[in-house]
């Protein structure tokens, strides 16, 4: 007998017990998953492992964005005006591939900041996981793999870039891109040629699969600048160089980093320089960015200042972008904006 005048049974007392934990079990169960999850998921990243990611989700996506070219089924629509007015475009392929790149970025490395010219608000349950399997001229160029914080990195993605020129059927200008930053300075750069099924890609201090040409003339340089964001850009470059400038307006900003290296393809114009002087974002510039620094070249802004590719998508300050050449020497002869 109890001093309350209750009797416990001992196995009333464990039966009690066990309820208890079961409610307590099923109350913070959901809590428990997600700490072992946040505890599973990768602390350091692999930047052999993300390059070979990048060239993946590059290439998937282009796939995409060839099919609906194909299908005839862009459904083209403006999503907007860019500050000087012209209508920013949005078509199926921009969108589906937006999907299949950033779905399966975010779905292998969960943790990581992924930011994307594009929105999903369908939010379409895409699962596909990368295999983890490094393609061999990847493996053959680049020996060691090199971690860093996963939280250090900002991925961008341009799910189509030259969107404009694509809904005019100029498919040569068209390419899928993604880089990625460490602290805000590129270190992965990857621009994808879905029409032509050519990629370009480089790690910083690591190796990549294109080179620059042989010669640039700095002198009299061939400036590659925008077709349809051009601004003033031609008298800007003319007040530069001298009205006989050779100024070679195309589509895209992946096409004419592009422009500037040794790519193997005969019908891909050549430049010695890339400008650009209205405002533009970080997805389309940052993996032309990394691919430059690669292999000893530069983008910066006018003023030749460093952009850095963490926070805000803005590019403010326009773009110049060299190789081979002395690029402080190249901005000194630009004028004021
Ligand atoms: N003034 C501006 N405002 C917003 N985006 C701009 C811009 N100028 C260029 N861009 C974007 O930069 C990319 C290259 O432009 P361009 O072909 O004119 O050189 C295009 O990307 P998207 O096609 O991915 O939208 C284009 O939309
Ligand atoms: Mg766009
Ligand atoms: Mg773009
Ligand atoms: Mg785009």
């Amino acid at each position: 007998m109890s001093p309350m005048g209750i009797r416990l049974s001992p196995l009333g007392v464990i039966i009690f017990c066990l309820l208890g934990l079961g409610v307590i079990y099923h109350l913070y169960s959901g809590v428990i998953a997600n700490r072992i999850a946040s505890f599973r998921q990768a602390k350091t990243v692999d930047l052999r492992e993300l390059l070979a990611l990048s060239v993946e989700a590059a290439v998937l996506g282009g796939q995409e964005v060839k099919r609906i070219r194909e299908e005839n089924a862009l459904h083209e629509k403006s999503k907007g005006k860019t500050r000087e007015g012209a209508k920013e475009m949005l078509t199926t392929g921009d969108l589906f591939s937006h999907r299949k790149m950033f779905n399966l970025i975010k779905n292998t490395f969960p943790n990581l900041q992924v930011n994307s010219e594009e929105h999903d608000d369908a939010s379409v349950h895409e699962t596909s996981v990368w295999n983890h399997v490094i393609p061999e001229d990847i493996r053959n160029t680049i020996s060691e793999s090199r971690e860093v914080p996963a939280e250090s990195i900002t991925v961008w993605i341009d799910p189509l870039d030259a969107t404009q020129e694509y809904t005019e059927d100029l498919r040569q200008y068209v390419t899928t891109m993604v880089c990625v930053a460490v602290d805000g300075v590129p270190v992965i750069g990857v621009i994808h040629k879905p029409f032509s099924a050519y990629t370009a890609w480089a790690l910083v201090d690591g190796g990549s699969n294109i080179k620059a040409r042989t010669s640039y003339n700095e002198k009299s340089p061939q400036i590659i600048v925008s077709r349809s964001h051009a601004g003033k850009v031609k008298a800007f470059a003319q007040k530069a160089f001298g009205n006989d400038t050779v100024i070679i307006p195309a589509g895209g900003a992946g096409y004419k980093v592009l422009s500037l290296l040794d790519i193997p393809d005969e019908k891909h114009e050549k430049a010695d320089v890339y400008i650009h002087v209205t405002y533009i974002k970080k997805w389309d510039i940052c993996a032309g960015t990394a691919l430059l620094k690669a292999l000893g070249g530069h983008m910066t802004t006018l003023k030749g200042e460093e952009i850095d590719y963490a926070g805000s998508e803005a590019n403010e300050g326009g773009l110049v972008a060299s190789i081979n050449m002395n690029h402080k020497a190249l901005v000194d002869k630009l004028p004021n904006m």
